[in-house]
């Protein structure tokens, strides 16, 4: 582990547990001088930023507990926070998710800030204390599942870069506790839900939708590529404590 730029501890995890994930997982490069500086920019832009209050209404979806908040990233810090985010965690050609734990409390910070966005939108009052990037080259995705259980209710994913279709469908055969595990069941695709998520957007997954529905991002849609440029997404979650 390595001390990273807002005090908390980054790093790379290894695929281990991790091969429904359909994209290998790299190691960590550390922290790149280039990141330095665009974190120093992201930061001004950041401190000149009014957080944008919760939006009073959310889309409709069909989904209970799953909500998506058009453009709540104010657009303006779209273009930095990709940049940054790209010099930061995927500087290595080998990289393409990493892991941050620790409390997400500053908002003087990119995924502090991302946090504090994010935080009214959903019911659980208790902090981020974990984010996963992930980063998506054209044609790759990522397979249905459900978070695991370690991650408590609510949990909240900010996109970058090229828009993607998100798929979510009901897990089906739920009785042995089998929808709890990262990969849930295959259902077929009349059950499955397609929802366009577009740089700056703000997606929800609580109740049923975090836990009775499975997620991903299919490779591909009726035969053509899901990511057509490279995506970048912070997925912001808690923790369950240590029994
Ligand atoms: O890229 C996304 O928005 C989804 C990421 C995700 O579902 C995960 O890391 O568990
Ligand atoms: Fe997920």
């Amino acid at each position: 582990m390595e001390e990273s730029d807002d005090g908390q501890y980054d790093y790379l995890f290894d695929d281990d547990d991790d091969d429904d994930y359909d994209k290998d997982v790299g190691s960590d490069s550390g922290p790149q001088p280039q990141a330095d500086h665009l974190l120093m920019q992201l930061t001004d832009l950041l401190a000149s930023t009014p957080h944008p209050p919760p939006p009073r209404t959310t889309p409709p979806t069909t989904i209970p507990g799953f909500h998506l908040y058009r453009t709540h990233l104010p657009p303006t810090l779209l273009a930095s926070y990709t940049t940054w985010l790209t010099a930061r965690y995927f500087s290595s050609p080998t990289s393409n998710q990493a892991m941050h734990f620790g409390p997400l409390l500053d908002p003087t910070t990119p995924l502090g800030y991302l946090a504090r966005l994010c935080r009214p939108l959903r019911h659980n009052p208790l902090a981020f204390d974990q984010a996963i990037v992930n980063m998506y080259a054209a044609g790759e995705g990522i397979g249905d599942h459900v978070d695991l259980r370690r991650f408590m209710d609510g949990i909240c994913g900010v996109s970058f870069g090229a828009p993607a279709v998100m798929r979510l469908a009901r897990v089906m055969g739920g009785g042995g506790g089998g929808w709890q595990e990262r990969y849930a069941e295959e259902v077929e695709g009349e059950d499955a839900v397609y929802v366009e998520v577009r740089p700056g957007d703000v997606y929800v997954l609580e109740g049923e939708a975090r836990w009775k529905w499975t997620h991903g991002f299919p490779r591909q849609i009726e035969g053509r590529d899901n990511v057509v440029g490279r995506r970048i997404s912070v997925t912001l979650r808690t923790l369950v404590p240590d029994e």
